[in-house]
């Protein structure tokens, strides 16, 4: 051992002092995760080197058998795991260890409730990784020393998991990481031989290399006794270590898929579904897909990470394969196994080569199949998915137009025809249930449910029992603009366009022109006294109850959309709406019947306004509305 150069003592960073303590009291109803995640750091260490050194070789050192080998010491109550993989430097450590490099930390910590049990599913959603050796230890202790790097290049990093670690310089012949965790005095159990065997069982039996054990020793006959001191101690590999997706899937039960996800994902939870597969032909490859129950908590974060684990013939050579997956599908985990990719693969060869682009969509198919089964499966499961994903998938109609119409089929959302908030109504439900004669699918947007729910426009629909869809995601006049079309029938906006029912029998038009006819003088003294605010005036049929309301042409933006883009600070374009009203409403008639033209200005203000406040708008000028209502009732009042 050579003497302390250097020793260094540094404090953690503030966020990951906080997360410390958090993870060490709320995990710790299950903390045998520990060695989960220090298994997985390990082989993930082992998987970088065996990757630099395709192009390196010497950095095996002539060591090219990879393992993990977990001791344990029953006196001194500690338990070690030792990898040869690719170790770490001396700022290595101070950067992986001292510091949480991950962006959205602080985020990440104000979202805790206080709930110990929602906290601890989010923290492991996080990733509590290498941490997550202080839920069991007082102290942890880290060697390592960088592949290719001479033994005196080694370091040690030691911290009682409080507001500080040190730091120094100690000579490490063999190339890796080991990580030695003295543990509290009530976690002495994962010092025993036989309890921590059967952890690694459980976490870790899927994990590609061997992760070693010392085997248990035979009784052996008075005799033999010296023999076997002389006997270096014997190793067993305890788990399985075959990558899981090159097993048959027949093979493979379902534990042994649900923890493969976590080592794949990082996450505590189960997955939802997955989707295995080796596909051979052409292209030859393996994918293993799995949809998670969560959403990350960075998921609208652009930054965030996402895309498959990338093997090229079971070497790794990647996490984050973004080209596999479309955007839309940014939640899926996974891993990708390729035999026709080069070994050298890069970010910039995956963006150009065919076989990916052939690949990415077979892919891109594998997980609409497997949400279209998810969506036909009993049970709650597609509901989850759709709450914590549906927003995401809604994008896929712009990003891939190819799939949109299978995509359709996957989208949920609420209707008039259950008049609830929830989001569980198909466009093939919606298609079951059309009228006769109806070829339009009607939809409406607006800013939360209430308001799509209670908006004039449905008045008609309403009457008449056409179902309309109830849109309140921010990104659904953008879908919408983008699907246009469900199974051969247009997508119609009811707050879009002249009302044009199908269905109306020719007496109901009849009616329609009778009644357009009488209030031409009406439409054309609104127009005149609202030219600045209106494009147009109309009398319409589609209202019942209200006594106007505001339409958008054919070709101008969404109100909804308007206020998305305006809220954002996007310029819009200018155009103004089109006001349509209920000749037959007592407000409407009494405005009609107006001889006092200021009075008369007043009112067809107040029902413009009304028509704004209605489906969920901000006026431009509330004040007058406030003066030119006060005035009406101080009026009626007094007459
Ligand atoms: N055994 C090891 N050998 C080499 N590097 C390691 C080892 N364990 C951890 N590291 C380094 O420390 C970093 C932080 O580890 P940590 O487990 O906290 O996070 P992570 O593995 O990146 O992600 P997660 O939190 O999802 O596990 C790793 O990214 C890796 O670079």
């Amino acid at each position: 051992m050579t003497a302390d150069v250097q020793k260094e003592t540094l404090g953690f960073q503030t966020e990951a002092k906080q997360l410390l303590h958090l993870m060490i009291h709320s995990l710790y109803s299950n903390r045998e995760i520990f060695l989960r995640e220090l298994i997985s750091n390990a082989s993930d260490a082992i998987d970088k080197l065996r990757f630099a050194a395709l192009s390196d070789d010497s950095l095996l050192e002539g060591q090219g058998d990879f393992q993990v080998q977990v001791d344990v010491d029953k006196e001194a109550g500690t338990i070690t795991i030792s990898d040869n993989g690719i170790g770490m430097t001396r700022e290595e450590v101070i950067e992986n260890l001292g510091t949480i490099a991950k962006s959205g930390t602080a985020a990440f910590l104000e979202s805790l409730s206080g709930d110990q049990k929602k906290d601890s599913q989010l923290i492991g959603q996080f990733g509590v990784g290498f941490y997550s050796g202080f839920i069991v230890a007082d102290r942890v202790e880290v060697h390592t020393r960088k592949a290719g790097e001479g033994a005196d290049s080694g370091v040690v990093w030691e911290s009682a998991g409080e507001a500080e670690f040190t730091i120094e310089s100690r000579a490490k012949d063999s190339r890796g990481t080991a990580i030695t965790l003295f543990l509290k005095d009530d976690c002495k159990e994962f010092a025993d031989d036989f309890r921590v065997r059967s952890v690694i069982k459980k976490y870790s039996d899927h994990i590609s290399v061997p992760v070693l054990m010392l085997k248990p020793e035979m009784p052996t006959a008075e005799e033999d006794e010296e023999k076997a001191e002389d006997k270096a101690p014997e190793y067993e590999a305890v788990n399985e270590a075959t990558a899981l997706w090159t097993r048959p899937r027949s093979e493979v039960s379902d534990d042994e898929y649900k923890a493969f996800y976590r080592h794949v994902s990082h996450d505590f939870d189960e997955p939802l579904s997955w989707s295995h597969n080796k596909v051979e032909g052409k292209l030859e490859y393996t994918s293993l897909l799995y949809l998670p129950k969560r959403a990350p908590f960075d998921m609208w974060n652009r930054d965030m990470a996402r895309g498959l684990k990338l093997y090229v013939q079971r070497t790794f050579i990647m996490d984050e394969a973004e080209q596999f997956l479309p955007l839309y599908l940014r939640f899926v985990k996974g891993v990708v196994d390729s035999n026709d990719l080069p070994l050298n693969v890069s970010r910039e060869i995956l963006q150009q080569d065919g076989a990916v682009e052939s690949m990415r969509s077979a892919l891109t198919k594998r997980v609409l199949d497997m949400l279209g089964k998810l969506a036909k499966k009993e049970g709650d499961d597609y509901a989850t998915f759709w709450k914590e994903f549906g927003q995401v998938l809604k994008e896929g109609p712009a990003e891939d137009f190819a799939n949109k119409e299978k995509i359709a089929k996957l989208l949920r959302f609420s209707t008039t025809h259950t008049d609830s908030p929830e989001h569980d109504q198909s466009l093939e439900d919606y298609v079951s249930r059309m009228q006769d004669g109806q070829d339009k699918i009607y939809y409406v947007v607006a800013e939360n449910f209430n308001t799509a729910r209670k908006s004039p426009h449905l008045e008609v629909f309403r009457k008449k029992g056409i179902e309309v869809l109830l849109l309140t995601d921010r990104v659904d006049d953008w879908l919408m603009n983008h699907l246009q079309e469900f199974d051969g029938k247009q997508l119609q906006d009811v707050a879009r366009g002249a009302l044009d029912l199908a269905s109306d029998s020719e007496e109901e038009k009849a009616e329609q022109e009778k009644l357009q006819k009488e209030s031409e003088g009406l439409v054309e003294r609104l127009a005149k006294v609202l030219e600045d605010k209106v494009s147009e005036v109309r009398a319409t049929a589609r209202l019942t109850e209200s006594a106007a309301c505001l339409v958008v042409g054919d070709y101008d933006m969404g109100a909804q959309m308007r206020r998305i883009m305006e809220a954002a600070g996007q310029p819009v374009p200018d155009s103004k709406p089109i006001l349509e009203v209920n000749p037959q409403h007592p407000l409407v008639k009494m405005l009609d019947a107006e001889a006092d033209e200021d009075r008369y200005a007043d009112l067809a203000n107040i029902v413009f306004d009304q028509a704004t406040l209605a489906e969920g708008g901000q006026l431009d000028d509330p004040a007058s509305y406030v003066a030119r209502l006060n005035k009406l009732l101080l009026d009626t009042m007094a007459s």
